[in-house]
């Protein structure tokens, strides 16, 4: 799956900061141009600007607030018809962390809109010219609290579990074809998503945080090792086979004629 001396544009959004634009910058180094996507305009020429002089790649932004329909579309269409593109990172995300109960239902909304419904916009548009073109590479942005999932996570844990469920179920579908999709988990990596988040990252142990560098850095040697998984600290891989195997290893009895014994009297 490596896409060293990589061609076609890559699609990054959340590229203004963080793993985003850490993101922007390893691809352009493996030889991409790049569309950048984010809300705020000076940030993104602020990171264009950088690498395009570091790197000579052509660097393009394109503002736009992926909880908006109207500019999510406008998103939507340049990755529905911009046959240049061949790689797609779904890494714009937020959070709120906090009990449900106290929790203000339109900020939860808003966080579903951009960490799932954006995420799944973006992903059919430029499925569609992948599939037209028979290659592409996806990589999505869950979370290790896809996995650990918290009383204060319930809307972000479920955001993250669905990209899980939703890249999985992308992976079986494309299996025949040249298109890539990769889930990345990270734990806890020290950028300005924990900013009013309701957990301050300075709180943790240091050995608990990593650096934007090294999680996009592992993230993309797990794209390269062909992961359609991968979880950026965990040790031994073969722990998620592990896991998923218990899981499929349910299904045969998930759907049966009648209810399992302990349920009948
Ligand atoms: N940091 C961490 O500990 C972890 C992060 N993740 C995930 O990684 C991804 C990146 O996180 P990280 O880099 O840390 O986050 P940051 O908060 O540092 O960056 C988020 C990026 O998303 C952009 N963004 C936010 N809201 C919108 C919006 N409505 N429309 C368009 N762009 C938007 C921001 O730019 P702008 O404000 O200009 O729009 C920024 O570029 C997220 O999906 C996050 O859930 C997963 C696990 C751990
Ligand atoms: N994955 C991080 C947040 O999304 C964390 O594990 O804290």
């Amino acid at each position: 799956m490596s896409d060293t001396n990589a061609q076609g544009i890559a699609v990054i959004t959340g590229a203004s900061t963080g793993l985003g634009a850490v993101y922007a910058d390893r691809l352009a180094r493996r030889g991409h141009d790049l569309l950048l996507v984010a809300r705020n305009k000076s940030r993104l020429d602020t990171v264009a600007a950088k690498i395009a002089e570091n790197t000579g790649r052509t660097v393009e932004v394109l503002a736009a607030d992926l909880a908006d329909p109207t500019q999510l579309a406008t998103v939507e269409t340049r990755l529905r018809t911009d046959e240049s593109i061949s790689l797609l990172v779904n890494n714009a995300g937020g959070t709120v962390f906090g009990p449900l109960s106290q929790a203000d239902p339109s900020q939860m909304e808003d966080l579903i809109t951009l960490n799932v419904t954006s995420l799944t916009r973006l992903t059919t548009a430029v499925l569609a010219g992948f599939t037209r073109r028979g290659s592409g590479t996806i990589i999505n942005l869950s979370s290790a609290l896809a996995l650990n999932v918290l009383p204060v996570s319930a809307v972000y844990s479920g955001t993250k579990s669905y990209v899980v469920a939703f890249t999985q179920a992308l992976q079986q579908e494309l299996a025949e074809s040249e298109i890539r999709v990769q889930a990345v988990f990270p734990g806890a990596v020290r950028t300005e998503f924990w900013d009013g988040s309701g957990i301050e990252v300075s709180a943790f142990p240091e050995e608990w945080v990593m650096s934007a560098d090294d999680a996009v850095d592992a993230a993309l040697a797990g794209l390269d090792a062909g992961e359609p998984m991968t979880l950026l600290s965990l040790p031994d891989i073969t722990d998620w086979d592990t896991f998923d195997a218990a899981r499929q290893a349910m299904i045969p009895n998930l759907s049966r004629s009648v209810p399992a014994d302990r349920y009948q009297s």
